[in-house]
């Protein structure tokens, strides 16, 4: 018999996950299925994404081999049944309090940067990229942890390293690029662009260094369609851009509409669960159906 979530206490509340307390040493992390556009939490959910994006993240933890918070499988006893599928249970850590983002592309907020300065966290940058240019290798570009709603400042290494002594430092931004690297290629070869993510980590009561979080997920990264990149061209998300298309070029809404945007029409939602479900086929080659949980 499974407990009920009504018998963890929540301990944490974002956009689109929570954390529960199951006990002194473990936490449930649950993803909902709430997906969030132009800064709001839309008001439709899309059935299953929660699900998907946490077999996402199983998956990756599984391929690549990075030591990490997770204390048991997708269908551990102690997950209740009404969160089956989208929820997991971890150690709980204590969390280095940086955003660890590894960039492969140029775009969003490093682009910015770039345009401004040449430069992104403090690494200079070549000359004449553009939005969608290619960075190769990689660069660790991190955040500080800005409030829920708020968005991350990004700050250089020389930052982080203040923060949390070079060391550490150094582990987080070499981790970082190696895990991204080697999913990123997974991914790549499977015809899906990761063009950045943003990993989080935690200290165990051993002192050991976990990945944590969710892990190259559509929303702790940019997935484009492999199909699609020309070097310099501006890529569509490959999870979003249904719902955004529809806000912007269908809904009547406006991003400076200074309202919140209107429910989604079924054929979009099902547009983009498809998607999802997709991308996670595609990457793991395994099949959504054999995941736990859904519907009864
Ligand atoms: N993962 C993890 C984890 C852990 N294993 N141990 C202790 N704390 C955390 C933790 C606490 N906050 N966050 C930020 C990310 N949140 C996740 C939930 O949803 C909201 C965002 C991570």
């Amino acid at each position: 018999m499974r407990p009920e979530l009504s018998e963890y206490t929540p301990i944490y509340s974002g956009k689109v996950r929570e954390l529960y307390e199951i006990d002194g040493e473990h936490l449930l992390l649950v993803a909902s299925d709430r997906i969030s556009a132009y800064d709001y939490v839309l008001d439709t959910p899309i059935p299953d994404k929660g699900r998907v994006l946490t077999a996402m993240s199983v998956f990756f933890f599984d391929a690549l081999g990075v030591p990490n918070h997770l204390a048991g499988p997708a269908d551990d006893p102690r997950i209740p049944e009404s969160v089956l599928g989208r929820a997991l249970v971890t150690r709980r850590l204590d969390m280095v309090p940086v955003e660890c983002v590894a960039r492969g592309y140029l775009t969003g907020s490093g682009l910015k940067e770039y345009r401004a300065n040449g430069e992104v966290c403090g690494v200079p940058l070549p000359e004449g990229l553009v939005d969608g240019s290619r960075i190769d290798p990689p660069i660790f570009t991190p955040a500080t942890k800005a409030a829920v709603g708020d968005h991350d400042e990004n700050v250089s290494f020389e930052r982080v390293a203040e923060d949390v002594g070079i060391e550490l430092a150094t582990r987080l931004r070499d981790l970082t690029l190696d895990v991204y690297g080697r999913g990123a290629d997974i991914a790549r070869t499977r015809g899906i662009i990761l063009a950045d993510t943003k990993f989080e980590f935690g200290l165990s009561s051993d002192g050991d260094l976990l990945l944590a979080d969710e892990v190259l997920t559509p929303d702790s990264s940019r997935y484009w369609d492999g199909a699609l990149y020309e070097p310099g061209t501006v890529l569509p998300s490959f999870d979003k851009q249904i719902v955004r298309d529809w806000l912007t070029k269908d809904s009547g809404w406006s991003t400076d509409a200074g309202a919140p945007p209107p429910a989604l029409p079924a054929e979009v939602v099902e547009r983009t669960r498809a998607r999802y479900i997709e991308a996670y086929e595609r990457i793991s080659g395994l099949s959504f159906a054999d995941w736990p949980g859904g519907a009864a």
